[in-house]
């Protein structure tokens, strides 16, 4: 299947993670033609329309790609729904689905349900995704085509980074590292915050304080070859303050065994996501 230059894309649910997706493919400079299912989205442009439900997606519309980014529990209701409304043109196209959990097996049951057997992508991106900073994990099931595949590879990549996963199974770990980790280095800054605050700072400067180090922190794992741990140990002076501080954080019973902890809890919720 040979798929136009500028491709059609369904995307189904713009909350958080869907908006932050169509806000990077917004500002890619060569945006697909995009119409967007969610009741609560309503503004649109040139490169995009919003309609409130499947059942407005106009009939002259033939998706190549339908972006599903839906809470997990909702998938088969939503895909019911398009294939209600797309009829036939539902067999055109390709589901990448960007939900946590969902196996293809599943999703691609959903579809045959449906009226048509689509096949199924996955994705896990995150929500930096936003600002064009996103990575995401990337599986194509082998009934993908090649086209359909560097298709929804380039509309990741118009976000942010890609890594490609051989196996579905992967998509577990990538979900609790990357998908959810924006949340953990949130996490952080709040606590920064909060922590130069109880120690006289103003909140104004605390989180500046706090923001920026993680800003700089962050460019410098990007822009250099080094280790984490070394860069780590370049900040950490013989017996100086930081000794101090990591001497509390990488305690056996501290960040090492919570941070390995969080993240077995976080893949094992994938996993029950999964349905
Ligand atoms: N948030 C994140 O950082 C990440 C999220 N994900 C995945 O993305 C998916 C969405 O998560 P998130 O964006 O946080 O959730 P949100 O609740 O913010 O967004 C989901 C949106 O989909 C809408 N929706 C629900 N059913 C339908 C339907 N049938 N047709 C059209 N729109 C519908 C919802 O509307 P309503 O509220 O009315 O139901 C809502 O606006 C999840 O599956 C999650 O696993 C993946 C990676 C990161
Ligand atoms: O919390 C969640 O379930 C979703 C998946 C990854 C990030 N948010």
């Amino acid at each position: 299947m040979t798929l136009p230059s500028t491709p059609s894309i369904l995307l189904v649910g713009c909350g958080k993670l869907g908006g932050a997706l169509l806000d990077g493919w917004l500002a890619s400079p060569t945006p697909p033609h995009i119409i967007v299912v969610d009741r609560h989205r309503s503004s649109s442009d040139d490169t995009f329309s919003v309609v409130r439900a499947a059942s407005d997606i106009p009939s002259t519309f033939t998706p190549d790609i339908i972006v599903l980014a839906v809470k997990p529990a909702t998938a088969e209701d939503a895909i019911s729904a398009l294939g209600e409304s797309l009829g036939s043109r539902m067999k055109k196209a390709a589901l990448l689905s960007v939900m946590a959990g969902r196996t293809c097996a599943a999703l691609s049951d959903a579809t045959s349900k449906s009226g048509a057997t689509l096949p199924i992508l996955r994705a896990m991106p995150n929500t930096p995704s936003a600002i064009g900073a996103g990575i995401s994990g990337f599986y194509a099931s082998p009934q993908a085509t090649e086209e359909q595949t560097s298709l929804c590879h380039e509309l990741l990549f118009a976000v942010g980074d890609v890594v490609r996963v051989d196996s579905e199974e992967d998509l577990l770990a990538v979900t609790a590292v990357s998908g959810s980790g924006p949340a953990y280095v949130f996490l952080l800054a709040e606590l920064l915050e909060k922590a130069g605050e109880a120690h006289g700072l103003s909140q104004t400067t605390a989180r500046r304080l706090a923001r920026g180090t993680i800003y700089g922190a962050g460019r410098m794992l990007d822009d250099m070859p080094d280790d984490a741990a070394d860069l780590r140990k370049a900040v950490t002076s013989p017996n100086g303050t930081t000794a101090a501080a990591l001497n509390v954080l990488m305690a056996p019973d501290a960040w090492p065994s919570n941070i390995s902890k969080a993240i077995d809890a976080a893949t094992k919720r994938a996993d029950e996501l999964a349905g």
